[in-house]
């Protein structure tokens, strides 16, 4: 058995990460992974303009200005946003403008309205001075045309879907998703809309995983049950390898009479390279290696456990498909925090052990609650809710309540 740290090295070591990329539509781009680059084309702001509604005028006249002695100005003209001004202001004189509007040439200090008062129709008076330049957003102070905006490998969530907008990026280029095919193995599942016969179960695997693939920025290619029949499950397999970047299967990976899946790996070429990782729950898992010449695809043969299929999905499978998709290193690293679990954790000591439950923020300081019923492999049922796994390292029989424990956060 590997400790877990040393499987996932080889794990990582065995992805490259994808260099092949596609030009997307930015409306489509929420949570894909800059391929380029991206450089300002643009000062921002483009322009001096105003970050209050009020009045542009020249600091220099009513720098003495007070409630007893206002100054008034002549206003000549009016600056909505998007209008361009058409004339330079004189000393004496002040332009209406709103939030967002260009500063008029000869102007360099915005008043805020609530500091004026509107006289006659075409005159204002300036009650408080003002500081000078005070709510100008002066053109080019957050970035200038050519500065780097954003590296290669950022992903791309709000910020940096606004940032792309702004600079009028409307298609980005992107690296392409990892196909994942997942493949549930066993003569006893059936799909969730089947009727239940004796000794059958229904597939849930294939749906866990799925929706793991796809929070993981993969692309699932579900392909269904396959029978614990060994030529069946060699075409399976074989089909998923010349399809995919990743296949995930589970069952089949123990020690069983029908549990094939590292014997057809082999069969089919497989460079075998993790056979069984010191973990509790996720034992036995096969992780193979196949590649060409033109293309590498990575083979998790993940045990058939529903929570086993899923903590190996967390531990290691997350962080291959993360490093495959062009995120830097720093963002393919497993997410550990350190919390204060609420009850005592207990473990046999053999495996590395991950307990499932909820990482929750209590008056700033991180709490792991175990998820209440059996810590079985089995029972998926008390996994709804887990954001987190606590670790309980080996030779570790008990962590006791109030104490800090290593977290995986999901
Ligand atoms: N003699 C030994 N037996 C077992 C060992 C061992 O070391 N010696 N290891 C145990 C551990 S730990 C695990 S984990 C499992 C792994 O089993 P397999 O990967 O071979 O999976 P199966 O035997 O096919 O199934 C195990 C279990 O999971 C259920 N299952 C399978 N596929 C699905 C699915 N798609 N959806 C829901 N549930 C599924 C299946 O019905 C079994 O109950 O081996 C132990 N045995
Ligand atoms: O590893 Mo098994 O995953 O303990 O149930
Ligand atoms: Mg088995």
């Amino acid at each position: 058995m590997l400790p877990v740290s040393q499987a996932e090295q080889i794990i990582l070591d065995l992805v490259q990460p994808v260099s092949a990329t596609e030009s997307i539509d930015l409306a489509l781009a929420t949570e894909r992974i800059l391929a380029t680059s991206i450089d300002s084309r643009l000062d921002f702001p483009h322009w001096d303009n105003s970050a209050m509604d009020g009045y542009a005028v020249k600091f220099a006249d009513v720098r003495s200005s007070t409630p007893k002695h206002p100054i008034t100005l002549e206003v000549v003209e009016e600056i909505p946003a998007g209008y361009q001004p058409q004339r330079e202001i004189q000393s004496g004189e002040a332009a209406r403008i709103f939030t967002g509007a260009i500063v008029p040439a000869g102007a360099d200090t915005i008043v805020m309205q609530e500091h004026t008062q509107r006289v006659q129709k075409n005159f204002v008076k300036i009650q408080i001075a003002p500081t000078a330049r005070s709510f100008v957003r002066q053109r080019g102070e957050y970035s200038r045309t050519g500065d780097p905006l954003l590296a290669v490998g950022t992903v791309l969530n709000p910020p940096e879907m606004a940032i792309l907008a702004a600079t009028g990026c409307s298609q980005v280029e992107v690296y392409r998703r990892p196909r994942v095919a997942i493949l549930s193995t066993g003569d006893e599942l059936v799909t969730p809309s089947q009727p239940l016969k004796p000794g059958q179960i229904v597939d849930s695997n294939q749906y866990a995983l799925a929706a793991f693939v796809t929070q993981a920025g993969g692309i699932p290619i579900c392909m269904g049950i396959i029978p614990d029949d060994r030529a069946k499950l060699t075409a399976a397999m074989s089909e998923a390898i010349s399809s995919a970047d990743f296949v995930l299967s589970t069952g089949g990976v123990s020690v069983g009479d029908y549990d094939y899946v590292e014997a057809i790996l082999a069969e089919l070429g497989g460079d075998i390279q993790v056979r069984a990782v010191a973990i509790k729950p996720g034992k036995p898992l096969t992780v193979a290696k196949f590649e060409t010449e033109d293309r590498a695809v990575v083979y998790f043969g993940l045990p058939g456990n529903p929570v086993s299929a899923l903590v190996s999905c967390w531990r290691f499978v997350k962080l291959a498909i993360a490093k495959f998709s062009g995120l830097p290193e720093s963002k393919y690293q497993p997410a550990w925090i350190e919390a204060i679990t609420t009850q005592e954790l207990t473990a046999d000591s053999k495996r590395e052990t991950y307990l499932w439950g909820q990482l929750e923020l209590i008056n700033g300081r991180y709490q792991f609650s175990l998820a209440g019923g059996a810590q079985n492999s089995a029972n998926l049922i008390n996994l709804a809710g887990t954001n987190a796994l606590a670790v309980v390292p080996i030779e570790i029989y008990s962590i006791e309540a109030g104490a800090a424990v290593r977290v995986l956060v999901l």
